[in-house]
């Protein structure tokens, strides 16, 4: 079982290497270049090898919503297929709830995947003949469920994504975006602890895309469940994450929450995808915010988690600090009306 202490998903020096003889190419390759990582993998390349992700770590929680980011080619569906063991890693330690998938048995995979883990990808992979019903049952079938209890399971994770009134329906009546609900209906019957979704909505056209991620985000708030989503898609990522890796070259290069990718990005490769957002309406205050002292201006105040659009159209008037308030109305610290226009400033180059 999860518990807060244990990472949902943990990964040390991950690598995986295409080509022949990857194992036997990298270990000599870290060994002739004292374990640096860019050396070994400029050597790997020299060889004709890709090194698709290279010395990758980081953990994480139990109930985040992860996104890792990335243009295309970057990595990141091979990253997601060796967290989930969908690939034998090359190289590196992976974790889910703290137990060691790389050496997993068959079986214990076989068991997990049915059990612990549910996975959405790009194309739907529905069963044609089978109606929306029978498909989204389908895994409970294959866990050996009775028809009565999958049905009625099934029927709660439709209604979930909105789908209710269509059980009967085959996908190929329906139209991409309700397909794809399926998929994730499908992925959710199970009851998955970690959830991988690799591009779920980019077949979609933006308006349906953008209406998917706000159901995604409600269908969210009603599970307990970690997640790893994949996108190329920056705008979708600070719309959704806790936080996101960002990805290029097959190498995490800045891991962030929403408001850090686009306040502080680490290099201009990040500052380049930053650059083409709205910073006010993703970074929060929270980022912004000091810890409250002295006077604070009188009126409405600021609540934690307010986007920074928000946030100044109440800062407008406001000649002094503005109190940060928590849910509960306690002060948790104060934004500066200058530190807010100077986070908002978007930067020349
Ligand atoms: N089975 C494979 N054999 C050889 N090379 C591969 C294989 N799978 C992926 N690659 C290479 O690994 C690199 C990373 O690919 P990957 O699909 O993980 O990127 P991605 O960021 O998910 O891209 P996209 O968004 O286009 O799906 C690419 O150079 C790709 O060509």
């Amino acid at each position: 079982m999860s518990d807060a202490a244990t990472p949902a998903i943990s990964c040390r020096h991950l690598w995986q290497v295409f080509g022949p003889n990857a194992k036997a190419e990298l270990v000599s390759a870290l060994a002739a270049h004292g374990r640096d990582g860019n050396a070994a993998a400029a050597e790997l390349r020299a060889k004709g090898l890709i090194p698709a992700v290279q010395d990758v770590s980081f953990d994480v929680r139990p109930g985040e919503l992860f996104v890792i980011m990335g243009l295309s080619g970057s990595g990141k569906s091979t990253l997601v297929r060796c967290l989930s063991r969908l690939l034998d890693v090359t190289a590196g330690d992976v974790r889910i709830q703290g137990e060691d998938i790389a050496t997993a048995s068959k079986a214990r995979l076989i068991e997990l995947r049915r059990k612990k883990l549910g996975m959405v990808f790009q194309h739907f992979g529905l069963f044609p003949h089978m109606s929306v019903l029978d498909n989204v049952a389908y895994p409970l079938r294959v866990q050996g469920i009775g028809r009565a209890q999958r049905q009625a399971k099934a029927r709660e994770v439709i209604e979930l994504v909105g789908l209710g009134g269509r059980e009967s329906a085959f996908p190929r009546n329906l139209s991409g975006g309700q397909r794809q609900r399926v998929g994730i209906a499908r992925s959710l019957v199970g009851d998955c602890e970690v959830w991988f979704l690799d591009e779920p909505f980019s077949a979609l056209d933006p308006l349906i895309r953008r209406q998917l991620q706000d159901e995604f985000l409600q269908i969210r708030a009603k599970l307990n469940t970690t997640i790893v989503f994949i996108t190329h898609d920056i705008a979708e990522a600070l719309k959704l994450a806790d936080r996101i890796a960002i990805m290029r070259d097959g190498k995490v290069i800045q891991i962030g929450t929403p408001s850090q990718i686009v306040l502080n990005p680490v290099d201009d490769y990040v500052r380049e995808f930053a650059r083409d957002v709205a910073k006010g309406r993703h970074a929060r205050v929270d980022s912004v915010m000091k810890p409250a002292h002295g006077t604070l201006a009188e009126g409405p105040s600021l609540r934690e988690g307010m986007t920074l659009d928000a946030a100044l159209a109440a800062c407008v008037a406001a000649q002094a600090p503005v109190a940060v308030r928590d849910g509960a109305g306690a002060v948790v610290g104060q934004i500066d009306p200058a530190d807010l226009v100077s986070a908002l400033h978007v930067e020349e180059t």
